[in-house]
């Protein structure tokens, strides 16, 4: 399903200061806001996912599921930078007839959380009854949380964290050097900086999975190998799919959002900024996180004020809170059916 695209006429400013001009919000919606207005839930997705949420997570999302369109009013809007519907590097600039690539304004997670608000209002959503994300998602759902505290009843964040670790930049980093070590990125062309990007979504992958996951999925069958492990198949595998779908220059750009990610910046501190939060809020940890370890959750449970925290114990790592659909199932619903401040939710066990 192609997404909708909301166009904004104003001139929209981001943190910075900087200005974008015909800012365009790709979004899909699934049911139908009810007549009290109370049944939407909002996704907010991570760094390369779009707002198809019912084709990235399945078992979550679709009749039959958790998030049931029959019931509920589902919203996912595609993130500012991001090439799937929202005006990203690879978009024109109206103002110069181009294509912005390096000349796109940097953002922050606040930036797209004031996008997403530009969307909800265009959508006649006052109040989301869900807002959840994991990861890049989680951040951008604690920001809007904080920011419009009152519009948000249910907060569900997982595997995410306050501010951004030295850790995560440091990954982060390493995956910027090697799409700026491919000189072809600042040649400005949809197609700069690929072999750069494909090498950057290898090191990614390696703080998105663990030694387990390797050593479960691509062990190899017999003793005698020496070349072309399966292991260095995989990499090169998934570097290419990414390559396939995405491109340099948002990939560059998201990840600078993730590095600048503090709720603390201009509000007297982290722990002052997650106190504001009304909703009711469920954390969830991944066992196995090497990205966002399980320590940065139970941080957010100790500070945001109505919390209740799970953890989730997964052989997958980060990307476990795309993959364990059914574990965050079973999480989710212990979590509606309490009201307890502070309660730890039994730990779900997968692997
Ligand atoms: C427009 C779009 O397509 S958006 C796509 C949606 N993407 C998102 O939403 C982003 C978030 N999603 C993700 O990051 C991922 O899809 C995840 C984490 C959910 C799952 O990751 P996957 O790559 O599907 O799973 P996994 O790590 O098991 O790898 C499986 C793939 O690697 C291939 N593979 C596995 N082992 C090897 C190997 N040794 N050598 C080569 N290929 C291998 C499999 O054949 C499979 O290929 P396929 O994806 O073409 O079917
Ligand atoms: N695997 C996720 C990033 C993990 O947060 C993605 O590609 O969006």
């Amino acid at each position: 399903m192609n997404a909708e695209i909301f166009k904004y006429t104003d001139t929209f400013e981001f943190e910075s200061g900087r200005q974008l001009e015909g800012l365009e919000i790709g979004f899909h919606t699934y049911g139908r806001l009810n007549k009290e207005k109370n049944n939407v839930v909002w996704v907010c997705h991570a760094l390369t996912a779009n707002s198809d949420v019912l084709d990235w997570w399945k078992g979550l999302v679709g009749t039959g599921f958790f998030f049931n369109p029959e019931e509920h009013f589902i919203v996912c809007a595609n993130i500012l930078g991001s090439p799937y519907g929202t005006t990203s590097p690879l978009s024109i600039n109206p103002v110069t007839g181009q294509p912005y690539y390096l000349a796109y304004p940097q953002f922050t997670t606040r930036d797209m959380v004031k996008a997403h608000q530009l969307l909800a209002d265009h959508l006649q959503i006052s109040n989301i009854n869900i807002l959840i994300g994991g990861s890049l998602g989680g951040q951008q759902a604690m920001e809007w949380a904080i920011i419009e505290p009152e519009r948000i009843k249910n907060l569900i964040l997982i595997a995410t964290n306050a501010k951004h670790s030295p850790w995560g930049i440091a990954f982060n980093e390493s995956q910027r050097l090697a799409i700026t070590a491919d000189r072809t990125f600042y040649a400005n062309t949809p197609d700069g900086g690929q072999k750069g990007l494909k090498a950057a979504r290898t090191i990614a992958l390696l703080s998105y999975r663990t030694y387990k996951t390797y050593g479960i999925t691509q062990q190899e069958e017999s003793d005698d190998v020496q070349d072309d492990y399966r292991a260095s198949t995989y990499q090169s595998y998934q570097g290419q799919k990414l390559v396939n779908r995405f491109n340099a220059y948002s990939y560059w750009y998201l990840t600078k959002v993730m590095d600048s990610h503090n709720v603390g910046r201009g509000r007297h501190g982290v722990d002052k900024a997650l106190s504001l939060i009304k909703a009711k809020t469920l954390v969830i940890g991944i066992s196995s996180d090497v990205l966002f370890p399980i320590e940065e959750q139970q941080y957010l449970f100790r500070h945001i004020p109505k919390a209740a925290f799970a953890e989730l114990d997964s052989f997958y790592g980060h990307d476990g809170f795309l993959i364990e659909t059914e574990a965050l199932t079973n999480i989710f619903t212990s979590f509606f059916k309490t009201d307890v401040k502070g309660k730890i939710i039994e730990l779900q066990r997968t692997a």
